[in-house]
């Protein structure tokens, strides 16, 4: 706490400032509402107000300027409105908190210091000279972040600013009254921390822009890094920097960059929602958001039918150990490795001399184009022309054929059936259409012109020109072409190229994959993970782990599709993808820089990637040179005692920082039977409400664990209980049984583990999920076992009931 007489001339400074942003919001409203008045009147009036004339050329070029300059008057009155509305939502947002900290930094050389007040956006005084708020992403403000009093400096682009920062405080302020008011020596007070952490979970995530920390500040503020690689344990504030240094980059680069210009890539459809409110908290408009899966879905033909990886999930957690699951679990392992990618990359390589396979073009049961024609003129073309462009030679070549073929068609005997089928109504638009197509009549006359021009022959008059033959010509024409169209359309979409027959050649045997691929190495039980992907595919299915393999080499063979829009790619929860899936992110995005935020001991999917180890493979997708890697260690969301707690379910946990913010120990309950330890469950899910606690997950290892839980619940009288699958669009506050691994990402008040038996968590696999179920409680966890508790527990850091 700082003095009275400190308080009461914050306080009067305060007043100051909210009549100052009361009056510029003032000042705003009613330009706002002309400028919005202006802009749709010029809209409403465009027509009359530009002089549409196109006798002659000079007319029309007069009518084409009267257009453009009404077009770039409208879109001047758009720009600025826009930017005073901008202007106008930014005072509102200030009004409620100007402010929530104060630097006063003398520069070197300098007799008085600076008080430097920081917000989540600029305030300039009225004489446009004097800052009364700096946002809390421009240089200055920095030194709030990473420095305590003393000796500071920041970076700026004119170079290094060094001086001595003799005060730092924090405020709160609602409603425009100061509710706490901290002077601290540390670079982020604990106090304040813990007020803020202290809170209640909420539907979304908050910005956390007031108590941002040093080492999350760095992050948030490197703009070096080609690729930024972030290792942060669970809690630690990933996601929440991945949010903020979006923020950062759309205020640094306001000029040139743009919101629909970065893409995030986040764990599931859920966690969009949760994450969605903070860049416009912070004024920011949100980025693209998305998961690989819709990608996939989007990339891959819909005749295929893709498993998804939460399908993925429950198969390696429910099925039990036959020869098939371990041969699965092999195959999932192997297909996301380095090894796979480089052979699908010598397979490509490989099929540049043999071995392509092609669907042959068939029309009325009968081949017009046939693979092995496909097959000789794609194997003619020069060889050190690349694959794809050999592919795209092949597609041109098609598309030729095709037109050829379709004139000879003209003249088959199916043709004329049909159009005597045609009925009275059916010719009558056909007719219709053909007329009023007039177009293709008035070339009809010019190919006559021409004609006759050219054989210098007399034209044939009116008479002469047959409409009644060229109409049945034209409807012929319109018949074949109708039915040509959806071939072209085939060919045009690349489907001449059977991609799922090249796929499953790779799975053919041993001997066949060493020669296509070069590789000598295979995962054990290779004949069955063989069997297994091939009889996937022949269902016309595809589990996950073959959807970007197989993308992959379909892009390889079709030539790949980029996105040059794109300048920043975030992947939150970088953990769960493979080096496959990289690969593809960074050839999508050329231009794009990446930052993957990520927490190996969050790793529950098989495809995992180390990202922080010197041999992680991840450091080499841009190079060493390129690359930044940051390693976060304090964990903020959890109590000290859940932190102890979790961090002593894991090897080699012992680096984990809890924050100091006390709780209840996790508390442990054990019970005979299932019945007894519901009823348990649902007392204590009354008794955390009534403490206050709005936001209360049930966590399960599967979705059919779930169901049961949330059956077990409601019967015994647990009332609004919401039940989460993979389906549901987003998150609410309130009490709900969750499977473990749609809960990555997200926090709960509290969570209840429903399960934590030996029975339940067992394998080695498991720990990794059972410590990220465990991870997702702020305030308090409470866990529950029938029988024996699952070894992973320490049962030094427990309470037991
Ligand atoms: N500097 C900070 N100030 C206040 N709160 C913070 C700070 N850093 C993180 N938090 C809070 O800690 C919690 C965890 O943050 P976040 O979800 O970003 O972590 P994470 O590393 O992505 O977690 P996980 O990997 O476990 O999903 C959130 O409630 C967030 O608001």
């Amino acid at each position: 706490m700082i003095l009275d007489k400190d308080w009461k001339l914050d306080q009067e400074r305060l007043n100051r400032i909210t009549e100052k942003i009361q009056e510029r919001i003032a000042e705003l409203e009613p330009e706002v509402a002309d400028l919005q008045n202006q802009t749709g009147e010029i809209r409403k009036k465009f027509w009359e107000e530009v002089t549409v004339n196109t006798s002659t050329d000079e007319d029309f070029g007069e009518t084409y300027y009267s257009i453009k300059q009404q077009e770039a008057l409208l879109s001047e009155r758009e720009r600025s409105y826009q930017l005073r509305l901008q202007q106008w939502k930014s005072m509102k947002r200030l009004l409620q908190s100007p402010y929530f900290g104060r630097i006063d930094f003398r520069e070197d050389g300098m007799r008085s210091n600076e008080q430097v007040y920081i917000g989540v956006s600029s305030l300039v005084d009225t004489d446009f000279l004097n800052f009364l708020i700096y946002d809390w992403r421009t240089p200055i403000a920095s030194l709030y972040y990473d420095h305590s009093p003393g000796d500071a400096y920041y970076d700026t682009p004119g170079g290094r600013i060094t001086g001595t920062m003799e005060l730092k405080r924090q405020y709160q302020i609602s409603d425009g009254k100061l509710q706490n008011v901290i002077d601290t020596s540390v670079t982020i007070g604990d106090e304040l921390l813990q007020q803020v952490l202290g809170k209640s979970a909420g539907s979304q995530m908050k910005s956390i822009v007031a108590s941002i920390q040093k080492e999350q500040n760095t992050i948030i503020r490197d703009d070096k890094s080609h690729m930024l690689i972030v290792q942060g344990v669970a809690g630690s504030g990933k996601t929440s920097v991945a949010l903020q240094r979006v923020a950062y980059m759309l205020y640094k680069h306001r000029e040139r960059l743009k919101a629909d210009q970065i893409v995030l890539f986040s764990p599931n459809p859920m966690f969009n929602s949760y994450v969605s409110t903070v860049l416009p908290e912070l004024g920011e408009e949100n980025m693209q958001q998305t998961t690989f899966q819709e990608y996939l879905e989007y990339e891959i033909d819909s005749t295929l039918r893709l498993e998804d990886q939460f399908d993925q999930i429950e198969y390696v957690l429910l099925e039990q150990s036959t020869l098939e699951y371990e041969a699965r679990l092999r195959g999932i392992e192997y297909k996301a490795s380095v090894a796979f990618l480089k052979a699908i990359q010598n397979y490509a390589v490989w099929l540049g001399k043999e071995g392509m396979r092609f669907n042959s073009i068939r029309f009325q049961n009968r081949d017009l184009i046939t693979a092995k024609q496909m097959e000789a003129q794609f194997y003619s073309y020069d060889i050190s022309i690349s694959l794809a462009n050999r592919v795209s030679r092949l597609q041109e070549w098609l598309l030729k054929e095709l037109t050829l073929l379709e004139r000879k068609e003209r003249n088959k005997l199916w043709v004329q059936d049909e159009l005597n089928y045609l009925d009275k109504e059916q010719l009558a638009v056909v007719f219709n259409e053909l007329h009023k197509d007039k177009g293709v009549f008035d070339f009809a006359e010019q190919y006559e012109e021409i004609q006759e021009k050219l054989n210098n022959k007399r034209r044939r008059d009116e008479g002469d020109f047959d409409y009644a033959e060229r109409e049945e010509e034209l409807l012929l024409q319109m018949v074949v072409n109708k039915h040509f169209k959806p071939l072209k359309r085939c060919v045009k979409r690349m489907l001449f190229i059977d991609i799922d027959e090249l796929y499953a050649q790779l799975f053919d045997n041993f001997e066949a994959y060493k020669l296509m691929t070069n590789e000598t190495n295979v995962p054990e039980l290779w004949s069955t993970i063989c069997i297994l992907t091939k009889e996937k595919l022949r269902r016309l299915e595809l589990f996950y782990e073959d959807a970007t393999p197989y993308l992959y080499l379909k892009e390889l063979v079709e030539g790949i599709r980029t996105n040059t829009g794109v300048r920043h790619v975030f992947v939150d929860e970088g953990q769960d993808y493979s080096m496959f899936q990289y690969e593809f992110l960074k050839k999508l995005f050329p231009r794009a820089r990446m930052t993957v935020l990520g927490d190996f001991n969050q790793a529950i999917f098989y495809q995992a990637t180390e990202l922080y180890e010197a041999d992680s493979p991840l450091i080499q997708l841009y190079g060493e040179s390129n690359t930044n890697l940051f390693r976060l260690l304090r964990s903020y969301r959890s109590t000290q005692e859940i932190v102890e707690f979790t961090k002593s379910l894991l090897h080699g946990g012992e680096d984990i920082i809890p924050i100091k913010r006390t709780g209840a120990k996790p508390v442990l309950s054990c019970a005979d039977n299932r019945k007894e330890l519901t009823v348990r469950m649902v007392k204590d899910i009354e008794a955390l409400n009534s403490d206050g606690f709005a936001s209360i997950a049930v966590i399960t290892k599967t979705a059919a664990e779930s169901r049961e839980a949330f059956n077990l619940l409601t019967e015994q009288g647990c009332t609004s209980l919401r039940l989460i699958t993979k389906q549901t669009p987003t998150f609410e506050k309130g009490t709900m049984v969750i499977p473990a691994y749609l809960a990555k990402g997200v926090e709960f008040d509290a969570v209840l583990i429903y399960d934590a038996s030996s029975r339940m968590y067992h394998r080695e696999s498991e720990r990794k999920l059972f410590y990220t179920a465990c991870t997702r409680a702020m305030h308090r966890l409470l866990l529950y076992a029938t029988g024996k508790w699952t070894r992973f527990i320490n049962t030094d850091s427990i309470d037991y009931t």
